[in-house]
């Protein structure tokens, strides 16, 4: 937030009430005269002055922060169960170095068209993002208007959680689905098929914004950590836990992981 010497933040007057409004002399300052003093962005300039507009420095800071929580926290926190599942599930570490192996010729860097070639790689990546399930219980939404929902009422104002455990564990969708099994999106003849129930992004208007980047960079980090290093419990440790921590997202318990050269 931009700041006068005085401290005091500086608005265009004609932005509305909500903002606060610095005088001089008796009269407000308008966006043209703020623009000399600070850079603001320019398309944030023009539109301070449109009532319609949600395009403002407040919504600004709010997505950026949005970005960086939603962002962050859930790539690392994948990759995290990730690792563990890959210590814990030897064989099916050993699988996708394989495929990496087997695939990917030795100086080829490993871009997001790649999990085409990779099809168990990319069936334990979506198996992580199943079996670890980290949003559970989705973000809270509120009804805006009464309706009915497969025979339900629900009426304005009603507070949502969507239960995505429902989908990523329904025994009617998923052959073993307490089993950690890439087998869950492949074919028979090894071939990746996802499923309408494989829902860790949500579903609907206002499903997740980063689902595309989000896969992107699991895919890219996860095929890059398995070709260059195997993942081991190191010596003389417990075989770790795979139950979850509750946090914001369902979070791994602590863990110690070592890392070999391959
Ligand atoms: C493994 C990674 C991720 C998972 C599992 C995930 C999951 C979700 C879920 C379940 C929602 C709630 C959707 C709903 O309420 O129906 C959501 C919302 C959102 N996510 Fe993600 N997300 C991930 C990564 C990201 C990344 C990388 C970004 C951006 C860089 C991002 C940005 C957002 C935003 C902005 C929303 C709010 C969308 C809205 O309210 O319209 N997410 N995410």
């Amino acid at each position: 937030m931009r700041r006068t010497p005085a401290g005091r933040r500086r608005y265009c007057a004609c932005t509305g009430s909500r903002r606060e409004k610095r005088q001089t002399g008796g009269k407000p300052l308008h966006h043209a005269d703020i623009q000399g003093s600070f850079s603001l962005p320019r398309r944030l300039m023009q539109t301070q002055c449109d009532s319609n507009s949600t395009y403002n420095e407040e919504n600004l800071v709010h997505l950026v922060a949005d970005l960086f929580m939603t962002g962050t926290e859930t790539v690392a926190t994948t990759l995290r169960w990730a690792l563990l599942y890959m210590v814990a599930f030897p064989d099916i570490q050993g699988k996708v170095q394989e495929e990496l192996d087997a695939i990917l010729e030795g100086s080829h860097m490993i871009n997001y068209e790649d999990r085409k070639r990779l099809p168990y790689t990319n069936a334990v990546i979506h198996e992580i993002q199943r079996f670890g399930n980290i949003v559970s219980v989705g973000v809270v939404r509120k009804c805006m208007a009464d309706i009915r929902l497969h025979g339900f009422k629900v009426s304005k104002g009603t507070i949502i959680l969507p239960n995505l455990s429902s989908v990523l564990y329904d025994p009617e969708q998923w052959k073993s689905p307490r089993e950690f099994s890439p087998q869950h999106f492949l074919q028979e003849n090894g071939t990746f098929e996802t499923k309408e129930a494989f829902l860790p992004f949500s579903s609907g208007q206002r499903a997740c914004l980063g689902e595309h980047l989000a896969k992107i960079e699991l895919f890219l980090f996860f095929s890059n950590l398995l070709r260059t290093f195997s993942f081991q419990i190191p010596e003389g440790e417990c075989y770790p836990r795979l139950d979850y921590v509750q946090a914001a997202t369902l979070q791994p318990y602590p863990y110690r992981v070592r890392a070999v050269l391959r």
